[in-house]
């Protein structure tokens, strides 16, 4: 079974390209569907877009074309990878997508788990816990663009789809997999389409993996893709090796989320670290200054520069300047140091934040990475493609890695 992809941001693509790279599957990352870009050796390709907060039309039009490009070329189960958090609004995505891609499938019912134990993301009677609090009560309550404030799954994803939604408890799970088709049979038979499943253990991913891999489509995180890389019967590459890169190097944060928040102050007592003024970000100012302010110190060692800030702070930019304009214009300021920072010469570089990564790797108009070795759960070493020099990066989910992460990442780039 080849499996395959498609991302609705770029830092939740390269954790699970991590998943599958480390579990020994010959993986690629690609920005888009990778048109000029040899895949033939991969096993393994995961398709990053930056959907999770466009208009819903627009992320379905992008995943349906993927899907097309992908399964013309052999792919066998295509999983839509979504944050482990369920970053959505009840506008969608996730829900839009699914249904898309079980209808272009043909399919009659989609598994859906954003369980990722290992990053103690885990899902019990539909009810998502991230390390020991619900979803609600976690720092996802004040995500800048999806606050999560329901964390019944179940409940979130009906909001984002006319179908039924059900529950595949763990009870069932933990009962094997005959119980669970019996229970997606049953399901089916009522006329649910999108089943939220339950995951506590990477035990009951591999149930999981092989439930799902059986359906050519699936929507999870990278615990579910933990699953399918187990049933999928591939698994015999060497796990990347390490890459390192020298030249000076940078670290880009557009992250609010409280673990970014923290490990910014931690970096603070080992690099210099410029934070940045919201309202001149948007004002289309500031980013020139901070060039100049990293330009000087790049050559002595790593530099942070961050737009960053708490969440009562991040409200009240979003209350003066309208949360989509401030949150595009503080990106595009980010993308432009980060160009900025790649032209005077940096080669190594990490960007924390899902759409700011995003937004980066556009600007810096890379088409795909080689994976290397993990850094933290959830983060690799990503050696740029179709990059000329080849920049080593890594792309930190907002709330992935411990405090020190920044300063253990460039250790390792
Ligand atoms: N000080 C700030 N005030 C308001 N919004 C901000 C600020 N700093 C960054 N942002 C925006 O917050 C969003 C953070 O999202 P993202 O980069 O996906 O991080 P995460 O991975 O933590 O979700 C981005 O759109 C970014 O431009
Ligand atoms: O599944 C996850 O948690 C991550 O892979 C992910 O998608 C995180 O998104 P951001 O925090 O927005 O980077």
């Amino acid at each position: 079974m080849r499996i395959a992809a498609i991302a609705d941001d770029y830092t939740g693509a390269s954790d699970l390209a991590n998943t599958w790279a480390k579990n020994g599957l010959v993986t690629i990352q690609t920005i888009g569907i990778p048109e000029g870009l040899d895949v033939s050796g991969a096993d393994a390709l995961v398709v990053s877009f930056k959907i999770r907060s466009v208009p819903a039309a627009e992320a379905v039009a992008a995943a349906i074309r993927a899907w097309d490009w992908l399964t013309a070329r052999g792919f066998d189960h295509v999983m839509y990878k979504v944050c482990s958090t369920f970053d959505s609004t009840d506008e969608g995505n996730i829900g839009p997508v699914t249904d898309a891609l079980r209808a272009r499938a043909g399919a009659a019912l989609t598994l859906v788990t954003p369980a990722f134990p290992e990053t103690k993301r885990t899902l019990y009677k539909g009810h998502l816990f991230v390390e020991d609090v619900l979803l609600s009560e976690s720092p996802l309550r004040n995500h800048p663009l999806n606050p999560m404030h329901d964390p019944n799954l179940v409940r979130v994803l009906g909001r984002q789809t006319p179908d039924p939604v059900g529950l595949l408890d763990l009870a069932t799970i933990r009962a094997g997999d005959a119980a669970v088709a019996a229970r997606l049979d049953a399901l089916a038979g009522e006329g649910v389409r999108s089943v939220i499943a339950d995951a506590v253990a990477e035990s009951d991913l591999d149930v999981l993996g092989r439930a799902a891999g059986a359906m050519p489509v699936s929507t999870g995180a990278s615990g579910l893709g933990l699953g399918l890389a187990r049933a999928s019967g591939l698994g015999g590459g060497a796990v990347p090796a390490s890459a390192p890169t020298t030249g000076p190097s940078a670290i880009v944060v557009g992250s609010c989320s409280a673990r970014s928040l923290e490990q910014v102050a931690a970096a603070e007592a080992v690099m210099p670290v410029l934070r940045l003024d919201p309202d001149r970000l948007v004002a289309g100012e500031a980013i020139a200054e901070a060039l100049d302010w990293a330009r000087e110190r790049i050559k002595a060692g790593p530099v942070l520069v961050a737009a960053s800030g708490e969440p009562d702070a991040v409200r009240a930019v979003q209350a003066r300047h309208g949360r989509e304009a401030a949150s595009a214009a503080i990106e595009a300021g980010l993308a432009s140091l980060a160009e900025g920072l790649v032209a005077a010469g940096v080669t190594r570089l990490v960007v924390a934040g899902g759409e700011t990564s995003g937004a980066v790797v556009d600007r810096l108009g890379i088409a795909g990475f080689r994976l290397g070795p993990e850094i933290a759960p959830g983060v690799p070493v990503l050696v740029t493609l179709g990059h000329e020099p080849p920049l080593a990066m890594a792309l930190k989910s907002g709330n992935f890695g411990g405090a020190d992460f920044f300063a253990q990442a460039l250790t390792r780039l």
